[in-house]
Parts: C-alpha cells; structure tokens; sequence
C-alpha cells in the first residue's frame, strides 16, 4: 500500500474534463497518416472521439493530446468541428508513449476540474452512455473507474514473448471467468490520477488505471460496450465503418 492519499477531503469540484490521447502512430493499422487523423465515415477518428466525450452530460472540457508534428493541423480540424457551447477544448503536443501524452494532457488541466475521463482517440465509437455510467461512478465517490467486458476468448499466459513466428511455452491457463478486457473512458478523482502519474515509474503502464493500482488504491469495474472497441488493426477499421454505417441508417448519427 502505497501512503499518497487518494481523496481530497473538501467538497469535490465536480467538472469533469476528458483527455484524449490521440498522439499515437497507428502502426498496427498500417502505413498512412497518425492513426487519429484517418478518416473513419469520411471524417478522422479523432473527431468522432471528441464527439463521444463531448456529448456526455458531466463533460465541461475536451484536452486533445495530439501528435507533436500535428498540433496545428488538429487545432484546426476542430475548429471545423467544434464542440457544444458548453464544451471548451484544449489541443497540446503529446509524448513518445501513451503514459506520456496522457500526463501531458493533465498538465493542461485548470484548476477547477475534478474529475478526469481518459479515452483513447482509438475508440471512436464509444456510446455517450457509458461515458455518462464511468463519470456517474467517478462523481458518486469511486476514485477510479474502468469500463471492462468479459474476455470471449481463453487466455494462455507465457514466460516471455518468443520471436516471431517461434511457438511460445505456455506457462498458465488463468480462470476465464476472473479476467474483463478494460475499455476507455477510464474514469478518476483527480488528484488520484495526478498522484498515480506523478508516481509512475519508467516501467510503464498500458493503462491509466494500472498506475492507480501500483499506488494501492482500489479500481472498479463497470460494464463496457461492445462499440467502444480499440481500432487497432486493419479489420477493427472495416469493423468500425460496418458499426457507423448502422448507426446512420439507424439514429440518422
Ligand atoms: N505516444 C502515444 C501513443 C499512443 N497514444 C494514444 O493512445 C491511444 C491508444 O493507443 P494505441 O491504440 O495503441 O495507438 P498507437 O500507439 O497509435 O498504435 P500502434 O501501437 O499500433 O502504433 C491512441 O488513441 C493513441 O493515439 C498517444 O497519445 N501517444
Ligand atoms: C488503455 C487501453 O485502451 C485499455 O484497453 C489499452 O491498454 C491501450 O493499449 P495500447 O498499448 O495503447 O494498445
């Protein structure tokens, strides 16, 4: 257990901003632009993750963590698409891993923000209502919220990853029903995250809530959504077009 502690005593402030890590390479999807600028029902991915977060109730901030080359150029994609009024957003240079562009992110905060949501510009199509169900959770008192499904497939788990193409000893075959797939918007206290990354160390997390863990203090998990699906590679990308072309034939999205 870690001595930092994670709630602030006084009355919390209760808006809510979301970064968005958007600064990564896509490298898995193939070659092409930064990932969060590809198009995605002919507009980039980027925009329709601000969208998802901007149109939650609690969120009063969008901070868009862009890749360094492109801070420009992502200014004024979202000038083009601007938010609701009531949303002010924010765009910054990120950093060369994820960890690093979130906390870049956060150090843009204002003072009057007390509660972060950090959603990957990966998973564009993420529902308003779990963003609403993470941010509900977080405002009720939990200081570290993560939406998360049930894992489909079997795990194995290895000693160490093989070299490509080698076969890989299994080591243990963890209990399917004790495993979830964690999604994001990954939903925190504030001075719970920031304390969680200033704590960081150079072995670095795949999630935020892994640093909130490292420090001893308790993540929950609520229900993902199938749609708020990380677009990693290139069969997430058809799957993404095939789920917003639904959407617009059914909501007129
Ligand atoms: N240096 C980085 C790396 C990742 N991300 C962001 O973190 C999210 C989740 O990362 P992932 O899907 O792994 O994106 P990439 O790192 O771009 O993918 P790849 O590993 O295939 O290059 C994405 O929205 C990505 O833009 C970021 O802001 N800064
Ligand atoms: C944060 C995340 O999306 C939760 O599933 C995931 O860990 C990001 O991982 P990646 O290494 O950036 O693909």
């Amino acid at each position: 257990m870690s001595d930092v502690t994670p709630f602030i005593e006084e009355p919390r402030p209760t808006r809510a901003a979301a970064v968005i890590p958007a600064a990564g390479l896509g490298l898995r999807l193939g070659p092409g632009a930064p990932k969060a600028l590809r198009p995605l029902g002919g507009t980039p991915m980027l925009v329709h993750a601000v969208r998802a977060m901007a149109r939650a109730r609690a969120v009063a901030l969008v901070v868009v963590v862009a890749p360094p080359e492109q801070v420009t150029l992502v200014r004024s994609l979202l000038d083009e698409h601007p938010p609701p009024p009531a949303v002010d957003q924010l765009v910054v240079a990120g950093g060369a891993t994820r960890q690093e562009s979130v906390r870049l992110g956060l150090a843009a905060l204002p003072e009057d923000i007390g509660v972060v949501l950090v959603h990957d510009a990966a998973r564009p199509l993420v529902p308003v209502e779990t963003v609403d169900a993470v941010a509900s959770a977080v405002r009720s008192g939990a200081p570290a919220v993560v939406p998360a499904l049930p894992v489909t497939d079997t795990v194995k788990a290895i000693a160490k990853p093989g070299a490509p193409g080698e076969p890989e000893p299994v080591v243990a075959t963890p209990e399917r029903a004790l495993l979830r797939a964690v999604q994001t918007p990954q939903g925190f206290d504030r001075a719970t995250l920031l304390a969680a990354h200033d704590a960081a160390t150079s072995d670095l997390a795949t999630d935020d809530a892994g640093l909130v863990e490292r420090m001893g203090v308790e993540v929950v998990l609520v229900p993902g959504h199938e749609e708020a699906f990380k677009v990693t590679r290139p069969l997430d990308l058809l799957l993404a077009e095939a789920v917003l072309a639904r959407r617009r034939i059914n909501d007129g999205y």
